[in-house]
């Protein structure tokens, strides 16, 4: 059967690409991924892989390319990704490989899913001599636990996916300049040829440090990341796994909020989520259920009162359906997040005299930026207040200000409101995998070791348009987190779904005269 038996919408001859420069590739330029040969020649193995599961292997030069969407002025030359897969010739002798695995940060659903396929592929496909699992995050590689008790086998790790969390536990700190010294000795002194380490962006810097560090030790460890985040903030890969199972888990919290919110007279439902620098988790959960009336992420400012303010849009939502319901990233509006709340009662009085005198909505809401200078100056705590291990700065609570905000405003309007404040925290992380998470986890298993057994180092992988591919540590380092762009179409769904006031441009320009924002902290 031809390929184009459906028909074809129009054919593009590479002729038109020539007389249309803008939109033709001319280079691909496929990302170097740095291997274990590089440095250490004389310890390449060459051998023939000669796996009995596998059947195929990949040519060296499979490539997955970056840039699929051309645009009028994109360069004609494009990237190209490694594509991810069993090699032919492995770097490593099987038999004698000693492997070591760890989860770093903070938990994500499919932990233990990607440590159960990294055991799996390693003992049933290669054959290898050891697994280890190594515990506590990075400070693992500095514990002088026996062998035998961090033995990773096909039993022990048997079901482990159907439950979250992770066997092998998950922590930051342990790789400061001080330890990393011991770090490297722990790799030597329990002879490991490769690390998985499971993490998130952080984790990828401290993996890259450990690279530099082995490599002028001269010790031959391969190490492999596999990204790991719920916040979805990890650059160039589609998605991280976990993310799609936290955004499932999140919609159970706000549709009890919606519950909540609907049954008490001025009902509104206020659900904090995740997301330190990114509202992935926010936004994609506000878009998936279709009942939430404005959500607050770190990339947008917040602003409250005035033409653009959020309190007038609740109001009006309250005013409408009887109840409202807000998503709250947990990084959002924190310029603003220990401010004095109680100031917006003199922004409701203002909106009400307005809507008393016959103002229009958008004439009353305008009227509502008349605040005390205690609620529109905020402050930069989060910034410079106390910090996790993972040197994060501990955010204030903008849920509970927003909670505080919304009564204000509403005994301001003297209309009743009741306010309901859910916290599902660490509940849309610690939950087992979704099966399409499960299957994701599966895929990174099976191919950082495929990527180890061959060579590869300083790297990391994941999908790159629906396609598995490794990628340099560093290049993964470059832009992550990232964050999502308020100007962008995600952002976009989210008002449209909402129908919020859209504070985006702000972002650019400042807060306007009597306009409160919370401007992005990272
Ligand atoms: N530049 C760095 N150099 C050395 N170690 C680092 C560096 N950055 C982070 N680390 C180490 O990596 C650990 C994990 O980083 P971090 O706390 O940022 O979590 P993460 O990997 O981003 O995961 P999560 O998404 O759960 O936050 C840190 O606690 C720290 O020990
Ligand atoms: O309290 P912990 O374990 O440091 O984790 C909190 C952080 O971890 C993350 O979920 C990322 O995994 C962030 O969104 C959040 O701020």
């Amino acid at each position: 059967m031809p390929w184009d038996k459906h028909g074809i919408d129009r054919t593009i001859e590479l002729g038109e690409f020539e007389d249309r420069p803008e939109f033709a590739i001319s280079t691909v330029r496929v990302l170097r991924t740095p291997r274990l040969q590089d440095t250490f020649p004389e310890l390449d193995v060459r051998a023939a892989n000669s796996s009995q599961r596998l059947s195929h292997l990949l040519k060296a030069e499979y490539a997955i390319l970056g840039d699929i969407v051309r645009k009028v002025g994109h360069a004609p030359v494009t990237r190209a990704y490694v594509r991810a897969g069993p090699r032919p010739k492995l770097f490593f002798d099987p038999r004698k490989v000693r492997a070591g695995i760890m989860t770093v940060g903070g938990l994500c659903p499919g932990l233990n899913n990607v440590i159960r396929e990294l055991t799996s592929t390693l003992i049933n496909v290669y054959e290898v001599a050891e697994v280890l699992g190594l515990r506590d995050g990075l400070w693992g590689l500095h514990s002088d636990e026996p062998d035998e008790a961090l033995r990773l086998t096909l039993d022990r790790v048997c079901g482990i996916h159907l439950c979250g969390g992770s066997i092998l536990g998950s922590a930051r700190g342990g790789l400061s300049p001080e330890l990393l010294p011991a770090a490297v000795e722990g790799i030597r002194r329990r002879r490991l040829d490769m690390v998985f380490i499971i993490g998130g962006d952080g984790t990828h810097r401290a993996a890259g440090v450990l690279s530099a560090a082995l490599r002028e030790a001269k010790v031959p460890c391969a190490v492999v990341c596999i990204p790991k985040t719920i916040d979805n903030d990890i650059d160039i890969i589609d998605r991280s796994f976990g993310f799609s199972t936290a955004v499932a888990e999140a919609l159970t919290a706000i549709s009890s909020a919606k519950t909540e919110a609907k049954a008490a007279p001025g009902g509104v439902g206020i659900v904090k989520l995740m997301g330190r620098n990114a509202g992935f988790i926010a936004a994609h959960a506000v878009l998936a259920c279709g009942v939430v009336d404005a959500c607050l992420t770190p990339e947008v400012p917040v602003v409250l009162a005035g033409k653009d303010g959020l309190l007038p849009h609740l109001h009006r939502t309250v005013r409408k359906n009887g109840h409202a319901v807000i998503v709250v990233a947990e990084g959002a509006g924190q310029t603003i997040a220990n401010s004095d709340a109680s100031a917006f009662t003199e922004a409701g009085k203002a909106y009400a005299a307005a809507l008393a005198e016959g103002s229009d909505l958008a004439t009353a809401a305008a009227k509502s930026a008349v605040l005390s200078p205690g609620a529109a100056t905020g402050s930069e705590a989060a910034a410079e207040g106390e910090r996790d291990q993972g040197g994060h700065a501990k955010l204030l609570p903008i849920a509970k200000f927003m909670k505080s905000a919304v009564e204000a405003f509403f005994k301001g309007v003297d209309e009743e409101v009741n306010v309901k404040l859910i916290d599902p925290s660490y509940i849309i992380r610690s939950v087992p995998a979704s099966a399409n998470d499960a299957l994701y986890c599966l895929l990174l298993g099976q191919n950082a070791v495929h990527a180890a057994m061959a060579g590869f180092t300083e790297i990391s992988l994941g999908l790159c348009n629906n396609r598995m591919v490794l990628l340099p540590i560093t290049a993964i380092v470059e832009n992550s987190p990232r964050v999502m762009d308020p100007l962008g179409r995600t952002w976009e769904r989210v008002v449209s779904c909402t129908g919020q006031p859209n504070t985006a441009e702000r972002l650019t320009v400042g807060g306007g005269a009597g306009a409160i924002t919370g401007r992005t902290i990272f």
